[in-house]
């Protein structure tokens, strides 16, 4: 069974070095966290599965990695200069912020009519209501003023201010001289470094439709309220897909990908039932999409939110960052660009006639990911024995440590000496990390990697060393493995354990 609360995942990835507060000394920096030990093996371990299914495992992708600091003109004609804000509304009271959205969830069925009530809705759609919101700020505020709108943070009435738009994007300075021209971004996603080197890609790559470029990177945002862990945070890792495809293929190919994605969760440990598949209704739709399926996983404490966004952006951004556009038939809603060098086109093979392709765009969140894989994989279980063990039964290629190298005896030194060789050994197989361990008691570090989600503990004992009054001599350089979700030991020869170890963490 998953976590039951998203706080016991939190203890946890404290405790034992998988995630913890961004610059915590000082206070805190809110938003931002850091992956301890065994977090960076995790993360690392997911992006590599990533790649590997979508890049190593298709014909028909590339891979980049592009720039976090992005030119000011790649965000303006992307829209995100004009559009990718959140309304945030305050608490004149208590000084509090909110997104506006997250606010009116918090309220009461009867507070939320009657604040669409008041703007002259009759049905609560919370996209409809925000939008109407934005559009009339003064009227919203006497609305929520009205109905008693209730901070989240003490439970009384607010005195809210008129909603505003807040873009999200960092704006930063670049080079020495900080004049109004001299700034840049950080990306908000990195999609667009994609689009930037569309044509890049095609002279390097020769790539015709359909093909897909990936990329894993960090993105950021500066959300008005980042909350819940590492679900909502202001700097984060995205895996995104651009996959180009020839107009009027592209509903089909959108679905291809609902697929395959669905597919890879399942792969990572989180099963299907465990998604729900959203079908963005049209008024939450970003500016760019034509249609986006979200896949919602069923958080301990949240209930389901996104980890990944499915979107068909049509021919919007190629055909926003491409030159020549008036040429191009391009079918969205696009801003005239005046600054553009490169041609973000195809020829039809046939027609000869210049396209823009679509894009289909998974886009899967690397923190999210960690989180929803964690939240699946913590288990309580109580043993014959009456006691509690906790368990994180991870997939064993996203586990951050492979294997635990345990001598019996930590003042044998010809056990130890013999244990650390053949850490050494195994270390050499390239299985990810193996962990020579003789911090405690032999039952102390089973239960300490089974929390830690360590598929198995090896241990060196005096049989191994052929020195044991009452073992036989035929369990010399043998080491008992003990599997981590059944708990069951083998004696294993030596020389059979990197086969025995291989066959089991492939994947
Ligand atoms: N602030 C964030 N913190 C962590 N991950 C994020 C954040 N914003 C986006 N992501 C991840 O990037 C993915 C793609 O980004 P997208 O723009 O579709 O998110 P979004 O729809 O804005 O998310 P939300 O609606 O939750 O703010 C998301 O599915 C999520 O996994």
């Amino acid at each position: 069974m998953p976590a039951e609360t998203l706080e016991e995942l939190v203890s946890l990835c404290k405790r034992r070095g998988f995630i913890f507060s961004g610059s915590d000394i000082y206070g805190g920096l809110q938003g931002t966290y850091d992956y301890g030990p065994l977090g960076v093996e995790l993360k690392n371990n997911l992006k590599a599965a990533w790649w590997k299914a979508m890049v190593y495992e298709r014909d028909d992708m590339e891979g980049l990695d592009s720039s976090i600091l992005t030119h000011r003109l790649v965000l303006h004609y992307s829209g995100h200069e004009a559009t990718f804000s959140d309304p945030l509304v305050d608490n004149r009271i208590s000084k509090k912020r909110y997104r506006l959205d997250h606010l009116l969830k918090e309220q009461t069925p009867g507070v939320l009519e009657a604040v669409a009530g008041a703007m002259g809705l009759s049905e609560v759609s919370l996209a409809a209501l925000v939008a109407r919101m934005l559009a009339e700020p003064e009227r919203a505020a006497s609305a929520m003023n009205a109905a008693g709108v209730v901070d989240p943070a003490d439970g009384a009435r607010g005195d809210w201010t008129p909603p505003r738009p807040f873009n999200m994007m960092f704006r930063t300075q670049i080079g020495p001289v900080a004049d109004e021209e001299s700034f840049g971004y950080l990306r908000p996603e990195t999609a667009q470094g994609i689009f930037i080197n569309f044509k890049n890609i095609l002279d390097a790559t020769s790539r015709r439709l359909p093909f897909g470029v990936a990329q894993i990177g960090k993105a950021f945002r500066n959300e008005i309220t980042p909350r819940n862990f590492i679900f909502r945070v202001r700097e984060f890792e995205q895996m995104e897909i651009e996959y180009f495809v020839k107009p009027g293929t592209d509903e089909e190919w959108h679905q291809r990908w609902l697929e395959i994605r669905l597919a890879w969760w399942e792969a990572q440990g989180i099963p299907r039932e465990q998604i729900q598949v959203l079908d963005v209704p049209k008024e939450d739709l970003s500016h760019y999409s034509k249609r986006t399926f979200d896949l919602m996983y069923n958080f301990p404490t949240l209930g389901f939110e996104e980890i990944e966004g499915i979107a068909n952006r049509s021919d919007y951004d190629l055909g926003s960052h491409t030159k020549g556009q008036s040429g191009l038939r391009i079918q969205a809603r696009v801003m005239e660009n005046r600054h553009s060098t490169a041609r973000l086109a195809v020829q039809d093979p046939e027609t000869k006639e210049w396209f823009v392709p679509f894009v289909i765009e998974p886009s899967a969140g690397v923190d999210r990911g960690v989180l929803a894989i964690l939240s699946q994989a913590y288990t309580k279980e109580r043993l014959p024995n009456g006691e509690e063990r906790v368990v994180l039964r991870l997939k064993p290629h996203l586990a951050p440590i492979k294997v635990a190298v345990i001598p019996l005896a930590k003042n044998k030194e010809e056990i130890t000496a013999y244990a650390r060789r053949l850490k050494a050994e195994l270390q050499a197989l390239g299985l990810g990390r193996v962990f020579y361990e003789d911090t405690g008691n032999i039952g102390k570090a089973y239960r300490r990697h089974d929390e830690v989600g360590t598929p198995f503990c090896v241990t060196v004992d005096y049989d191994t060393i052929g020195k044991s009054q009452s073992g036989s001599p035929a369990l010399k350089d043998t080491v008992t493995v003990r599997d981590r979700d059944t708990m069951q030991q083998e004696r294993v020869a030596v020389s059979e354990l990197a086969a025995y170890l291989q066959e089991r963490l492939r994947f």
